[in-house]
């Protein structure tokens, strides 16, 4: 399976939809502690999946580590994630990276093995 990450900031923005037609799945990041930016977020997302009504969408609500961090629920609403259309399959999964070495932790093994099945359905 081959990942490609695209960085978030302005001036990577314009490669997103080029490569949303070539891919199987989208896997969306966001800062779960970053408030002030969900909105854009949110904009941005719909902007890009809106011209794709059927490739999944896996949403990782990142740095769930953090005291600030949004719980997933109101990621969710923040995201509208509810208005991502009726035919696409889409999940959403609070993540947060690990130190240097340390164990995996389970969602992140749990979305591993859901994007592995949702890229060979795809396929
Ligand atoms: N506390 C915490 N920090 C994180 C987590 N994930 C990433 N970071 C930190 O956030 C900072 C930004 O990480 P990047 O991966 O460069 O951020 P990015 O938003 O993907 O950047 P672009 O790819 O350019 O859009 C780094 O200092 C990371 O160490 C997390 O789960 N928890």
């Amino acid at each position: 399976m081959e990942f490609l990450e695209i960085g978030g900031s302005e001036p990577f923005r314009s490669y997103w939809d080029m490569y949303l037609s070539k891919g199987l799945l989208l896997i969306f990041v966001v800062d779960s502690a970053d408030h002030g930016r969900l909105p854009e977020a949110k904009k941005h997302l719909h902007q890009l999946i809106e011209t794709n009504p059927i490739i999944p969408l896996v949403v990782f609500a990142n740095k769930q580590d953090l005291g600030a961090a949004y719980h997933i629920t109101d990621i969710h609403e923040a995201l509208a994630l509810s208005e991502v259309g009726n035919d696409r399959k889409m999940f959403l999964f609070g993540t947060q990276v690990t130190e240097n070495g340390s164990e995996i932790p389970s969602a992140m093994q749990d979305a591993k093995d859901l994007i592995a099945h949702l890229a060979a359905d795809m396929q």
